[in-house]
């Protein structure tokens, strides 16, 4: 073995949404909280996201993260989330993918019939509680740190495309809320590299016309996802809409999101359009779902805020070992515009 670098990761997907789990092989992460950790991450030893994120191992809809001990005394474990455009605060198809993980390796103890786990996300304490049943973890929901609305109805201009009318939200990640229609989709699978291509060009103008910083961390990063929306409806006590998320660069969530869902009860929240208590129903584009709800109501600065809930399911489909030779030319991997849309 001539490696100069192997990491142990644990494959896992998320309601169609890869959230690879990497649970050795890195060495030391220095900092305090899971935020520094993620700085210290981002700014010394981006290497392994690079590695694990971009060719030739690597792909454009792939997510990472990387399982690191927390000292907070209320966390049973901590993760950061690496993705191929940025370290998101929070994510939720990962968050899945990680409490899954954890209890079916056996890295933290599974009791049947619900394993009540608490993690540190860089954004904070996330609550999660795990039902399992014959060793499986067969739905993972979690509280999520609070969502709150930065814009509600602003028009932007898009060069070639023309005014929009969007919402702003934060989630755990920042979004950019369009309704589908407007922009003549119907969000079904065969328009996903239209949609990429139209949401880019949406996300840009939005986050050069409407501006955003979180209130309690300014280092969050600022408008980065989009989602488009399709139509809300009542059915049988529950409320279910679909959803496409544009990730940056430029690909689709396969999973309906767990920041833009948390997001998205934010902006419902404030138009009246849903209560605390009550189920809605998040679609993906390829028809897999989230089930989610408001827990609580909090203030983040000078914003209203909801505590999102969302439950999800995810499944492990592989152990491996990746490595990195000392003459591999592609010791930081590389991207290429035919998936990777944009350089970033
Ligand atoms: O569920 C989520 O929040 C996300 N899925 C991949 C990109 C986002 O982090």
């Amino acid at each position: 073995m001539r490696w100069n670098r192997v990491l142990q990761i644990v494959d896992c997907h998320a309601e169609g949404e890869i959230g690879k789990v990497i649970v050795g092989g890195f060495g030391q992460v220095r900092g305090e909280t899971m935020f520094d950790k993620r700085n210290e991450l981002q700014n010394n030893m981006d290497h392994i996201r690079k590695m694990v994120l971009f060719e030739p191992r690597g792909a454009v809809w792939h997510n990472s993260n990387m399982i690191l001990p927390s000292n907070n005394p209320e966390a049973d474990m901590g993760f950061v989330i690496l993705e191929i455009c940025e370290y998101p605060a929070m994510s939720g198809s990962n968050t899945i993918c990680v409490a899954t993980v954890l209890l079916e390796t056996g890295i933290l103890p599974m009791k049947e019939p619900v394993t009540d786990l608490v993690l540190e996300a860089p954004a904070g304490l996330i609550r999660v509680r795990c039902d399992c049943k014959d060793g499986k973890v067969t739905r993972v929901t979690f509280v999520n740190q609070p969502a709150f609305v930065y814009h509600m109805d602003s028009m932007i201009e898009v060069d070639g495309l023309g005014s929009f009318r969007v919402d702003v939200a934060y989630g755990g990640m920042t979004y950019v809320f369009v309704e589908a229609a407007d922009a003549g989709f119907a969000i079904t699978p065969d328009e996903a590299r239209d949609m990429c291509a139209v949401g880019q060009r949406i996300k840009a103008a939005a986050a050069e016309q409407l501006a955003v910083s979180h209130p309690e961390n300014p280092e969050i990063p600022g408008i980065t996802q989009l989602s488009f929306t399709g139509p809300l409806r009542r059915e049988g006590g529950e409320i279910r809409s679909r959803n496409a998320v544009v990730v940056s660069p430029g690909r689709c969530d396969r999973s309906p999101c767990g920041t833009g869902s948390s997001a998205r009860l934010a902006v419902m929240h404030a138009r009246g359009q849903i209560r605390q208590g009550e189920v809605f129903v998040h679609q993906s584009i390829i028809g897999t779902e989230f089930h989610c709800g408001i827990e609580g109501l909090a203030r983040v600065g000078p914003y209203d805020a909801v505590i999102p809930s969302v439950a999800g399911q995810a499944w492990i489909t592989g152990l491996s070992q990746m490595g990195m030779d000392p003459t591999d030319p592609f010791q930081d991997g590389f991207t290429l515009t035919d998936t990777w849309m944009s350089r970033f």
